[in-house]
């Protein structure tokens, strides 16, 4: 072990490279401290064309490359130099005239950035897959001891100051970079399992659920930024994003948003504010939605943003305190005005922002300004996983939309046509709030909200607390539960406070006694068929 921790000088480098970044400097850097270069078809043009002592491959192996660069490096005098064990296996060199290869600098064909491209057939796809490349970058990892493996040219510098700093480069960086390069091949892999899954499920419209969920779930993430700290101070976090499979642009999200201004996101502001945006996504007409630890406490839709927010903020000010703010179009300079005039606000994000209400926000430097770009009308479907102790669960996203042609009145009246507006209106948010779930809307805004108590008629006993509190009127309000009523309590507890039209799933052994108490209050209820239980 004592020889594993020291120096390992570099006298002989094997560069084979896509990305070709700084490969020229580098290259030049490692020939002035006397590294005998060997090279692959493409880089060594590069290197030779730059006044660069290089040595192809095909020279060395005495072997050309063939099938289109399929073959270039696959080759025993490659690999034995790189996978030798100086000291165990040098008669064997000798033998075969292999040279001991001491650093390794390969990156691979782009094969995530080819596939992201729209025009990228399938023929191309596979042509990008590279073999020669992650063949050599796990044997030099896997003998990181006596070999450095360079996957990114980031790490080139650090190369150079070890060699002169360090009489070669130290066990600790060589194990370093052996870790990174095995997450860099692993990953590549991945993006490669999940691209021919994609092409498989799109090909394959009668997918079994088994295809959906395979047998062994291997998902890849890359670090956006560490947090400050988690959930709460003494929990460390990172935010990660995912790394993109797809040949779709991926659809906007707090991974791809870019911010405009404001102090470093929290932890709980990517979750509250992935959860504004979820829910403001849903609707056509300008909406505003103000979370408040992951619920909405105000959701609005108007003729205008402006009046859109003026409406959600008049749910709940007090819970809309230090809230975040997601809207569904162009933000502009009057509806930041509104805000800055009466709210402490963490978080605003929006498709985009007039110039005129940058420059309005900019006064605010702590707020954090979120532009997301705009999403397309119809989200593709992806799966929701959720970590528990050993073990994760996944499911399909909850992305059903009911229209009103697919619910059914249960009651003696019929809703009217403003009752039917608002109770598919607070269907929308009840989807969004957490279990058991109950919303109060009028005229298209949110009146009060009962979100995550043990039980529903609780649920709907706060919601009225909460729109009294803030002097709203519920009479004449609709009332959506995001499950079904197991007992009438629910809707006596709607029709004291002045509920007029309900809409539920229905399917409570109950539903009769639900239905008789509707009838009793002369309340119109609809049911769905359909859950949205959010935990
Ligand atoms: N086939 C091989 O033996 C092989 N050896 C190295 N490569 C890749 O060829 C690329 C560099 O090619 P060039 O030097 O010709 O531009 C690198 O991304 C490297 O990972 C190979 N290509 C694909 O597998």
């Amino acid at each position: 072990m004592a020889n594993n921790l020291q120096s390992k000088p570099v006298q002989c480098a094997l560069i084979s490279v896509s990305d070709k970044t700084g490969i020229v400097e580098f290259a030049q850097q490692l020939q002035q401290r006397g590294v005998h270069i060997l090279s692959t078809g493409g880089t060594f043009r590069l290197l030779q064309d730059q006044g660069i002592q290089v040595q192809e491959v095909a020279d060395y192996t005495g072997f050309p490359e063939i099938m289109s660069g399929r073959v270039k490096t696959l080759h025993p005098k490659i690999h034995g130099g790189i996978l030798a064990r100086r000291g165990i296996d040098d008669e064997t060199m000798r033998q075969h005239a292999i040279t001991a290869i001491d650093l390794v600098v390969v990156n691979l064909y782009p094969f995530q950035k080819t596939i992201a491209q729209p025009d990228c057939d399938y023929q191309t796809a596979i042509e990008n897959i590279d073999i020669g490349g992650p063949t050599m970058v796990r044997a030099a990892a896997k003998n990181h001891q006596d070999v450095t493996v360079v996957v990114k040219p980031e790490a080139y510098s650090s190369v150079i100051d070890a060699m002169d700093n360090m009489q070669g480069i130290p066990f600790s960086m060589r194990q370093k970079l052996a870790l990174q390069a095995f997450q860099h091949t692993s990953a590549y892999d991945q993006a490669i399992a999940n691209y021919l899954s994609d092409v498989i499920s799109t090909a394959d419209n009668t997918q079994q659920i088994s295809d959906k969920f395979p047998d062994t779930l291997c998902m890849t993430f890359s670090k956006s930024f560490d947090l400050r700290y988690g959930e709460n101070p003494h929990q460390k976090a990172a935010f990660y994003k995912e790394v993109s499979n797809s040949r779709a642009t991926p659809e906007p999200s707090l991974a791809t948003a870019s911010q405009l201004q404001g102090k470093a996101l929290s932890y709980n502001n990517i979750a509250d504010a992935d959860a504004a945006l979820a829910c403001v996504k849903n609707f056509q007409e300008p909406a505003c939605v103000i979370v408040k630890h992951a619920n909405p406490c105000g959701v609005a839709i108007a003729d205008t943003l402006l009046e859109a927010y003026q409406r959600a903020y008049t749910t709940d000010p007090t819970s809309a305190f230090g809230g975040i703010i997601a809207f569904n179009q162009e933000v502009n300079r009057d509806v930041i005005d509104a805000i800055l005039a009466q709210q402490f606000v963490e978080v605003i994000i929006a498709p985009s922002f007039t110039q005129a209400a940058t420059e309005a926000l900019s006064n605010k430097p702590n707020i954090r300004a979120l532009n997301c770009g705009m999403w397309s009308s119809a989200p593709s479907p992806y799966l929701h996983y959720q970590r528990v102790e050993g073990g994760l669960l996944a499911q399909d996203a909850d992305l059903s939309v009911i229209a009103q042609p697919n619910i059914s009145c249960v009651t003696d009246r019929q809703p009217s046509p403003q009752e039917m507006q608002d109770l598919l209106f607070a269907w929308q948010v009840v989807k969004y709030v957490k279990s058991n779930a109950i919303v109060y809307a009028r005229k298209q805004q949110t009146i009060g909200i009962g979100a995550g108590q043990m039980s529903r008629v609780y649920s709907a006993k706060i919601a009225g607390i909460k729109a009294a509190d803030e002097n709203l009127v519920v009479k004449g309000s609709v009332m959506a539960s995001d499950a079904f009523f197991p007992f009438r309590d629910g809707i006596d507890a709607a029709a004291a406070a002045g509920i007029t039209a309900v809409i539920q799933p229905g399917g409570s052994m109950r539903d009769a006694e639900v239905v008789a108490a509707a009838n009793e209050a002369g309340i119109a209820m609809v049911f769905t068929g359909i859950r949205h239980f959010r935990h």
